[in-house]
């Protein structure tokens, strides 16, 4: 099953890494299709404008519904796929996303800058296909280049085959609910910092037990929010002692 990702953006060159390494080998291996356009080539002036000062007043300059809306039909002619808008002002993008987003067969990110894209470009859009305004993080970008190449990886390495170890994507931090614990690897001591003996042991239930407080330890100091998230049941008699 191959997944299509087309992305519209005005910085075509900033997508160039996506074709790079783990991403650029799934992409040769056939597992994901990648269409990378550049928005400008929707505009008919010589200045080939896509923005212009916002209705209303206010700073910055907002993206023009008419060359959005003359791309995307272009784009989306293809095809039915999930729209995805990258915004500071969009539902939290998490790795719950990426599962869902995983099994779509057509994803079209529009990345637009940080003032927007006019709202009707995503309404009249949403009222034919799933529209996704979200955000990667409470922070602001230049554009949406950045957050779709993070949306893009967090997606692409769950599909089939494009992890080496596919367990990993199961294993995955927030896949229980709790941030990963510390891990390590040889040598056993290094600058004076030894492995934790534990892990050295053999001793497998221990290590699981070990691991798992590690986890909640971190998740408590650093995401305590992730706690309380849990699911009633997700915390054991062992857990809750710790
Ligand atoms: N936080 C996100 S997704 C964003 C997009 C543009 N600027 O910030």
């Amino acid at each position: 099953r191959r997944v299509r990702i087309d992305v519209v953006t005005i910085f075509p060159g900033y997508l160039a890494p996506l074709r790079e390494a783990l991403l650029g080998r799934a992409i040769e291996a056939g597992l994901v299709e990648l269409g990378v356009h550049d928005l400008r080539d929707w505009t008919h002036d010589v200045h080939q404008a896509v923005d212009d000062s916002p209705y209303g007043g206010g700073p910055g300059m907002v993206m023009r519904p008419q060359v959005w809306g003359e791309a995307l039909d272009a784009v989306l002619a293809a095809g039915p796929a999930r729209l995805v808008v990258p915004t500071p002002a969009g539902r939290p993008f998490t790795q719950a996303t990426a599962q869902a987003w995983a099994g779509e067969e057509r994803l079209v990110f529009a990345c637009g800058r940080y003032e927007g894209i006019d709202q009707r470009v995503v309404d009249s859009y949403a009222a034919r296909m799933p529209v996704d305004e979200v955000s990667i993080g409470d922070y602001v970008l230049v554009g949406g280049e950045v957050a779709v190449m993070v949306m893009v990886e967090a997606v692409v390495r769950l599909l089939p085959g494009v992890l080496g170890n596919p367990v990993s994507a199961q294993e995955d931090s927030f896949s229980d609910g709790l941030l990963e614990g510390p891990a390590y690897t040889r040598p056993v001591s290094w600058r004076g910092l030894d492995v934790p003996e534990v892990l050295r042991s053999g001793n497998h239930a221990a290590i699981a037990r070990w691991r798992r407080d590690r986890a909640l330890e971190r998740t408590a100091a650093r995401r305590p929010d992730l706690l309380d998230a849990l699911p009633e049941d997700a915390l054991d008699r062992a857990d809750r002692a710790f």
